[in-house]
């Protein structure tokens, strides 16, 4: 039993995961940004931004204040992953030299093109251990079955992480490659873009999964030539996070992409949705010809998303590449 983890973002990952740990922890130490946030969580047990239905486990204490993380022995970062340089940075002069950081942000650093885990340990010096999996916070924050696979060099950090997560409903699979986790988690948000717009687009159900088998494919490729491991992709933040990013409209990048297959414009910025997929499409493009890689998959996304190119033109290409 741990007696003080802490998680950082009181969004939707933030809160799920929150009630996951709960019972393998004494106290959660929910940090927030917004006063109000706070203040629901903490008078009310409910999340009302967020989960408005469900309450919260009673040992989930939120704050606002940063400096209240300092014994934390254990922070799982559940933020955008444009945050995570930002608030590592102020982390790094307050929590104790033996805290573990747990990272679940499915992103890449957008001008730099690092890792998150990379982004964590050029702030902290830490190794930080990253967690990947079909965790729809919707179901998770219900204390639902779920699953994910953790991955980092340092084997009594993974131990530890594994501990904490793992509940007769939440399984863990725990294993040395940061760079597949990771890059499984980046890469199923640009494959359920991808997925999105042949639903939105209407094309056939043989079309559809035919493209997929090509895209589960290329995963494995782009994961071995980025230097993870092909066999991670088979695991939870593999293929377990591709189908259900893929095939559910609960997924937000899975639901832009079906918006852009039936060309409905919405102003993404001011909608306030998260959609980490969108910069990884670029990113991942750029990694894509900065190291001489064919990935169709990134190609058809690029060309809807970023360059606006007709969906059904697009799909004729990405057929043509099969
Ligand atoms: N929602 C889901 O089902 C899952 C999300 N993830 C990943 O977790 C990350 C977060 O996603 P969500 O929780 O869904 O997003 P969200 O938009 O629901 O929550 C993000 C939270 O971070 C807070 N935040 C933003 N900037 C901050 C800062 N500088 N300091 C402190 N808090 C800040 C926001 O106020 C918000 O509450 C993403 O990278 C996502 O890909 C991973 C697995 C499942
Ligand atoms: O990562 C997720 C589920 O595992 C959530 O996906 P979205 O960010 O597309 O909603």
């Amino acid at each position: 039993m741990f007696s003080n983890i802490s998680v950082v973002g009181a969004g939707a990952m933030g809160t799920a995961i929150s009630q996951t740990i709960c019972e393998n922890t004494k106290q959660v130490l929910l940090y927030a940004k917004r006063a109000e946030v706070v203040n629901s969580i903490n008078k009310t047990h409910f999340n009302k931004d967020y989960f408005p239905n469900i309450r919260l486990e009673d040992n989930i204490i939120a704050t606002n204040d940063l400096n209240e993380l300092k014994n934390a022995e254990i922070i799982f970062l559940t933020l955008p992953s444009s945050v995570i340089r930002e608030v590592t940075r102020k982390l790094k002069d307050i929590i104790s030299s033996d805290c573990i950081l747990v990272n679940t942000a499915k992103g890449i650093e957008k001008n730099s093109k690092k890792r998150m885990s990379e982004v964590i340990q050029e702030e902290t010096g830490k190794s930080a251990v990253v967690l990947s999996g079909p965790n729809i916070a919707a179901e998770m924050v219900e204390r639902t079955f779920s699953s994910a696979s953790i991955a980092c060099e340092n084997k009594e950090y993974l131990d530890k992480v594994e501990q904490v997560l793992s509940t007769p409903k939440f399984k863990v699979s725990a294993s040395n490659d940061v760079i597949g986790v990771e890059y499984c988690g980046v890469i199923k948000n640009v494959i359920a873009i991808s997925q999105g717009i042949c639903e939105g687009m209407k094309i056939n159900d043989n079309a559809r999964f035919s493209v997929f088998t090509k895209t589960f494919a290329e995963t494995k490729d782009l994961i071995e030539k980025f230097g993870g491991k092909r066999d991670t992709v088979d695991d939870y933040c593999g293929f377990g996070d591709i189908i259900t990013a893929s095939t559910l409209n609960v997924s937000r990048n899975h639901t832009l992409g079906v918006l852009y297959g039936q060309k409905i414009v919405i102003d993404e910025k001011a909608s306030g949705v998260l959609f980490e997929g969108k910069n990884t499409i670029i990113t991942l493009k750029e990694l894509c010809k900065n190291n001489n890689i064919d990935c169709a998959t990134v190609d058809f996304t690029y060309d809807v998303i970023i360059n606006g190119i007709n969906p059904k033109r697009a799909f004729e290409e990405f057929w043509e590449k099969l």
